[in-house]
């Protein structure tokens, strides 16, 4: 867990890697909450700009258009802030201008999931997640591992299989509690 922006660890940007359904929203908002963070979903806050679901900016403008919004909002959160929990979507690091930037800049935590646990969540996905619709469940299956890659380089993997959000939340807490202390401990009381 180490990256080389000059922000000290404790105040860099947590920014939440994983694909669509793992959790990223979820997490993030309990996360944010137990550390007393702001917490930024990018998917929320393109939406918020568009005034219209993903599916409708995906169907309106493009995935390319998504994706140039996506990327402006991710470079100017890494460029410009500290102390946030940063839900980027499944996709952002698909460019590797986004992906250098939040490496560089942020603690990178990929929410792991294994493909069993996550075809159970389809159902709940697929009216919101465009990339997911008129897809077979093979095919679904096939984007599921290709995407796998991108997530690879981070600065922490956590299989999130067995727990529930909150347990996930916890863990992290537990991760970066052990990062912070290795890499900037706090004086002792004497
Ligand atoms: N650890 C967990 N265990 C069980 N269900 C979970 C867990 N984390 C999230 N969920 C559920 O999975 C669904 C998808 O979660 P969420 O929207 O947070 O995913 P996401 O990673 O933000 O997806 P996207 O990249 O598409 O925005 C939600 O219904 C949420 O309640
Ligand atoms: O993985 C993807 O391609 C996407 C994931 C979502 O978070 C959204 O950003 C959008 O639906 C695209
Ligand atoms: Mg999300």
């Amino acid at each position: 867990m180490q990256n080389n922006r000059e922000v000290p660890l404790r105040e860099q940007n947590i920014v939440l890697i994983g694909f669509m359904g793992v959790g990223k929203t979820t997490i993030g908002s309990h996360l944010a909450r137990k550390l007393y963070r702001d917490f930024v979903d990018i998917d929320q806050e393109i939406e918020q700009e568009y005034n219209m679901p993903t599916t409708e900016i995906f169907k309106t403008y493009g995935e390319q258009r998504f994706r140039e919004i996506e990327k402006e909002h991710i470079l100017k959160l890494c460029s410009n802030t500290r102390l946030k929990i940063i839900s980027v979507g499944g996709g952002a690091f698909l460019q590797e201008e986004v992906k250098q930037a939040c490496l560089a800049s942020s603690i990178v935590f990929f929410l792991d999931l294994n493909w069993n646990s996550w075809k159970d969540r389809l159902k709940m996905l697929i009216d919101t997640r465009p990339n997911l619709q008129s897809k077979t469940l093979e095919e679904i299956e096939e984007l599921f591992h290709s995407r796998q890659n991108i997530y690879a380089v981070n600065h922490s993997k956590i299989d999130t299989d067995q727990l529930d959000a909150e347990e996930v939340a916890d863990y992290i807490i537990q991760t970066l509690n052990l990062g912070w202390e290795l890499y900037e401990p706090t004086r002792g009381l004497n």
